[in-house]
């Protein structure tokens, strides 16, 4: 696969605030890659200087192998990015939004791709109307189709599903699976967990101006050595502490429920020991480490994924 970006040695300060340090970073072409990390981590400054709203201080970027500076239409023909602030001329409809974006990239008649758009994210009876009269969500779904205007190469959603309902976030997300199966890279920043973890191949973790992990998606949750296993019996016995004593548990006396949280490695004696209770179990459920306990281990902010 050749490469879509290469950031290479990136700094970038306000005043004294170091948001991006030496940032050193390679996405391939086709890849679906997550870019998360806590609030002011310095992803969306990263997506700027991407896409030529924000000045880095030292550093290069290259975007399909053209410099993001000496080769700047070029690139952004390239680059669709969605961002994350929303910002409409109010004076054009929807269609006529798009439109006028098309005539930006040279493209006179793109009607075809309007309205393949406008059907993908569910805008086609809002067509007519003007931005002011769209909800907050449908303005962020106009938003992504106005980077999408001119085919480009490279997808940046930078939060695309905030403020979007679950049914429209779904139809989203078929919608940009399918460019990436058509081999369109896409760049994603969420702070929607479960999200990066179901589509993301590869994901890079930031924080405080830094990429502190990058790794694919199986191996980051691989190197959290963590199960949770969750046990419902139909009768308790009063030895059930006393045999567990030595592992991390739960024990909610109301609904006969039993949660472990087990290093692999202790798996096998966990079980045993169980078994030795001689209960009968109602029911049993063992879950595996998350993209979110990853997240929590290596930023500390287990509490702020959401905004
Ligand atoms: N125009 C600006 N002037 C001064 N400081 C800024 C500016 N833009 C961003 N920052 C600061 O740079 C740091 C990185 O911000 P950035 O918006 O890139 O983070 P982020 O990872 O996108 O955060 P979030 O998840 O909240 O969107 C933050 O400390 C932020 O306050």
């Amino acid at each position: 696969m050749s490469r879509a970006i290469k950031i290479e040695n990136v700094n970038k300060s306000y005043g004294d605030l170091q948001a991006l340090a030496d940032i050193d970073l390679e996405i391939k072409q086709g890849e679906f890659f997550g870019l998360l990390g806590p609030n002011g981590a310095g992803k969306s400054t990263l997506i700027g200087i991407l896409g030529g709203l924000v000045k880095k201080d030292s550093g290069q970027v290259t975007v399909l192998g053209k410099d993001i500076i000496s080769d700047y239409r070029k690139t952004k023909k390239s680059l669709g990015i969605v961002p994350q602030e929303i910002t409409f001329d109010p004076y054009f409809t929807v269609r006529e939004t798009l439109e006028m974006h098309s005539g930006y990239f040279g493209i006179k008649d793109n009607s075809a791709k309007i309205d393949e758009l406008l059907r993908a994210l569910s805008l086609k009876d809002k067509a007519e109307i003007g931005p002011r009269e769209l909800s907050g969500g449908m303005k962020r779904r106009l938003l992504i189709a106005k980077a999408l205007v001119h085919d480009p190469e490279i997808i940046v959603l930078d939060e695309p599903t905030a403020g979007v309902d679950v049914e429209l976030r779904n139809s989203l997300w078929d919608y940009v699976i399918d460019l990436n199966q058509k081999g369109k890279t896409i760049i994603l920043t969420t702070h929607y967990l479960e999200e990066a973890e179901a589509l993301c191949d590869r994901i890079a973790i930031m924080d405080q101006g830094k990429i502190i992990k990058i790794d694919s998606k199986e191996n980051l949750i691989n190197s959290i050595d963590k199960k949770l296993i969750k046990i419902q019996f139909k009768n308790l016995a009063s030895n059930i502490e006393n045999e567990l004593a030595e592992f991390q548990f739960e024990l909610n006396k109301t609904e006969k429920e039993l949660i472990i949280e087990a290093a692999k490695k202790d798996l096998d004696q966990i079980m045993t020991k169980i078994n030795n209770l001689k209960l009968e179990i109602v029911d049993l459920n063992i879950e595996s480490a998350k993209l979110e306990d990853v997240f929590i281990k290596l930023t500390n902010l287990g509490g702020e994924t959401d905004e």
